[in-house]
């Protein structure tokens, strides 16, 4: 199935489905030359997809993981672009889960001042979430993503058969962001997933087809809201609202020298927000309980070391919703219903990071 993503920069298809690889030669257009930046883990494929296509293609093979969104991989990557010669009228692809994604999007929206970009996910979180919306950037040794651009891709192919060489690790990191778009805005996803735990994490199940594709019209829906991420005020969220869980999960990997997994970071940060909302926006006890239930069930962690808080909180203020001194934080007023918390009461924030040492 396909899912149409209206965007400020122009609409776009997201395929998942089995085979959707196929389609690439299709979408290349006029293109002379193409940059296939992919991670190492899918140097296979990107050698098959390289020979497969009717023109010239250079392989950029970059770091694994987030060793990738570096200004040092990023550098690396444009000399890349200059030596292959790609010119205004050709074509990146991005290979590899969403720091691949992440970074030659980015590459993309840079080069040339910005040239056609086509994704293609090859983990569950990129394919719901971080190859879907336009987001690209880096991360700094200050924090997560702090550089980066709004850029959208030409087409995003979500092809399933990639994710049979996938750790289960990284297939349960990607559920995080799953859950994540149940919790702000989708209870079918809560109730999927709730509803066999082991069958949602089988890559070959229609459960598990049906977990992304829902996911990935969650997002297209809010980024077709509010792309820049610019519309949440007061209490009203837009895509702002995307980034739940994300406060205390991005500090996490910045604290842990971005050897987490952004999945694990985010499960601890919506355990967190749980009890954050439950203590200042009421957030029922059955709702925190489900959050522990489904994250904790899919084997995501629920805590990180009680003594990192004050490190984390001061990472935290370099969180990109924050607005001078003021921390914004992602709430719920309930399941579905996403809140801004605007400077909200410290002592809360930390009482509730400690309640998740002792879950
Ligand atoms: N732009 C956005 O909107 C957005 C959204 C969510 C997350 N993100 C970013 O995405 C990143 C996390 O993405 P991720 O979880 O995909 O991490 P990742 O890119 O590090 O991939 C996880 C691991 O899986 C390996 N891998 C990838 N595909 C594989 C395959 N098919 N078979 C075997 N191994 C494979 C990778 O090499 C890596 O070791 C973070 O940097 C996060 O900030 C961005
Ligand atoms: O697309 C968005 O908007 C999101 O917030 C999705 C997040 O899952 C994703 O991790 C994103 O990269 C976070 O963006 P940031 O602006 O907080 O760095
Ligand atoms: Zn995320």
């Amino acid at each position: 199935m396909s899912v149409r993503v209206h965007s400020a920069l122009g609409p776009y298809d997201v395929h998942i489905e089995r085979g959707a690889l196929d389609r690439l030669p299709g979408l290349l257009g006029d293109a002379h030359r193409v940059a296939l930046v992919h991670a190492p883990a899918v140097a296979p494929v990107a050698r098959a997809v390289a020979a497969g296509l009717d023109r010239p293609v250079t392989l950029v093979e970059v770091p694994d993981a987030e060793r990738a969104k570096t200004p040092e991989v990023l550098s690396a990557c444009w000399n890349a672009m200059a030596d292959a010669g790609l010119t205004r009228n050709d074509v990146v692809i991005g290979l590899g889960g969403g720091t691949t994604t992440d970074l030659a999007g980015f590459v993309a929206a840079t080069w040339l001042r910005g040239v056609a970009y086509i994704s293609v996910p090859t983990t569950v979180l990129a394919m719901v979430d971080a190859a879907v919306g336009g987001k690209t950037g880096i991360n700094l040794p200050a924090g997560k993503n702090l550089v980066g651009a709004f850029y959208e891709p030409r087409a995003v192919l979500c092809d399933l058969a990639l994710l049979d060489t996938l750790p289960d690790r990284d297939v349960r990191a990607g559920l995080a962001e799953v859950v994540k778009c149940g919790f702000i805005a989708d209870a079918r996803i809560l109730d999927l997933a709730s509803g066999d735990l082991a069958d949602s994490t089988d890559t070959t199940g229609r459960r598990f087809a049906e977990l992304v594709e829902r996911a990935v019209a969650v997002k297209a829906t809010v980024v077709a809201a509010d792309f820049r991420e610019a519309t949440s005020s007061g209490s009203r969220v837009g895509r702002e609202a995307l980034n739940y869980g994300h406060t205390l999960g991005h500090a996490i990997e910045a604290h842990a020298g971005y050897t987490w997994r952004h999945g694990d970071a985010i499960s601890v940060g919506m355990a967190w927000m749980a009890r954050v909302s439950r203590d200042l926006l009421g957030l029922d006890e059955s709702a925190v309980a489900l959050h522990d239930h489904l994250l904790g069930g899919l084997g995501l962690p629920l805590t990180y070391p009680g003594g990192a808080y004050p490190e984390l909180r001061a990472l935290m203020s370099l969180d990109k919703k924050a607005r001078g001194d003021r921390l914004r934080l992602v709430g719920l007023s309930a399941l579905g219903a996403p809140v801004i918390l605007d400077a909200p009461d410290e002592t809360v924030l930390e009482r509730a990071y400690r309640e998740l040492a002792t879950t």
